[in-house]
């Protein structure tokens, strides 16, 4: 009935990984994720330093006074390395508490709401040819919803857009570059808000209406611009738009909400439910963007999803591959179980992360299922993930083209 030991595991099969593992006395093992992308040590440090001494000879079974002790004891509340630090705690004790159950941890949240989570996966081109090519390849995958990324003509390479790849290989868009400095990449808004809108319109005429397409507009807009571009999107139902400004100010939202009707997500920056207080109480959004990982974990989130509820705002929580498969397990056992799911982000993790990682969740005919094992349903394997040692690694660094420093 009480915890023995907290380790802080670090490994780097091909990207960064930081996951705390909570050891039961009687021997039960949990798992959260703490992965903050390019700052991964920062929230090492806070766990050994700053929370790993407090777990040791608690309750494991009081998740919800052991997050109040976390947050509040702390006094220096929020921020992503304290709430992704929280976050793992807490996943770590959801993932024991289900195994004690035997139980696979949605059913401890209520039980299956549907039968799978609606997921969407990234396609991108450099030009519209590569970027159809991309889309078919997910389309074989059995995607059902698809976002599409872009290059614009002008501009090298940019945010969301992979390699051109040819049918039947991997997609590998990874932001987070390892280098020992961050890798800079030049942005011009007005090219890409009339270069978007041609895009979607050859997107519709080549896949037809069904298809579920969303967009990333990564906090690059004012709200004015952001305003213009949501209007020109609309012809093509977007299932949304997101990011279409930095977010914290919430109430530049108001702005853009009054004048298009396309479907706004935002969140994966955020990390408390005070992030989005005026978007949700005045709908000035329709999806949370927020991850498990980075929002103080499943007690947290749960919160804010129920508050999201009262103003039919759903969930779309974030899931590229830097949130770590023990992150992505713990939001598909959330997305089953709460009433307003939206849609799950997926991007396949690498081999080699699978392997350090062992999941028990599926994705078949565009949902994701995360599986019925007791628990999370994920295994770490400790003796392949000690041979890949952590390599700093930065996300870029965006500037416009007279060099000022823009939101990237
Ligand atoms: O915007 C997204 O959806 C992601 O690709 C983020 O850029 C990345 O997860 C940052 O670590
Ligand atoms: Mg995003």
């Amino acid at each position: 009935m009480t915890i023995r030991t907290a380790e802080v595991l670090v490994t780097s099969p091909g990207r960064n990984f930081v996951t705390l593992r909570i050891t039961t006395d009687d021997g039960v093992v949990g798992l959260g994720d703490a992965t903050v992308n390019g700052r991964e040590l920062a929230t090492v440090a806070y766990l050994k330093e700053h929370v790993v001494p407090l777990l040791i000879g608690k309750d494991e079974h009081n998740i919800e006074d052991m997050w109040q002790f976390l947050y509040r004891g702390a006094y220096w509340r929020r921020g992503p390395i304290t709430m992704a630090a929280i976050a793992a705690v807490d996943v770590a004790l959801w993932d024991i508490k289900a195994k004690i159950a035997s139980l696979p941890l949605y059913q401890l949240l209520g039980g299956a709401s549907r039968i799978g989570a609606l997921a969407y996966g990234h396609a991108s081109g450099s030009d519209t040819e590569s970027l159809f090519t991309s889309i078919r390849n997910h389309l074989d995958q059995g995607f059902k919803a698809i976002r599409v990324q872009t290059g614009v003509p002008g501009l090298g390479q940019i945010y969301g857009v992979a390699g051109d790849q040819r049918p039947g290989e991997r997609y590998d868009y990874e932001p987070a570059k390892r280098l020992p400095l961050p890798a800079e990449e030049t942005w011009d808004t007005r090219a890409y808000l009339r270069h978007v809108p041609t895009v979607f319109a050859a997107v519709r005429k080549e896949f037809g209406p069904e298809l579920i397409l969303l967009h990333d507009g990564h906090h690059r807009m004012t709200p004015n611009q952001a305003a213009s571009l949501g209007k020109s999107l609309e012809p093509y139902d977007l299932f949304w738009l997101e990011d279409c400004t930095p977010g914290e100010n919430q109430e530049g939202l108001r702005r853009v909400r009054s004048q298009t009707t396309t479907p706004l997500a935002i969140g994966e920056v955020f990390n408390t439910v005070h992030d989005y207080q005026t978007l949700i109480t005045e709908q000035l959004i329709d999806y949370v963007r927020s991850a498990v990982t980075h929002t103080g974990g499943i007690s947290a989130l749960r919160k804010i999803m129920d508050f999201a509820a009262i103003y039919q705002i759903k969930s779309g929580f974030h899931g590229p591959t830097d949130i770590s498969p023990v992150g992505q397990a713990a939001q598909l056992h959330l997305g089953m179980a709460i009433h307003n799911f939206g849609i799950q982000e997926y991007m396949k993790h690498s081999a080699e992360t699978l392997e350090v990682f062992q999941t028990s969740y599926t994705f078949t005919d565009g949902l994701l299922h995360p599986g019925n094992n007791p628990g999370l349903g994920v295994d770490y394997n400790d003796e392949l993930a000690n041979t890949f040692d952590y390599t700093p690694a930065y996300l870029p660094v965006n500037r416009l083209l007279d060099g000022t420093v823009h939101d990237w």
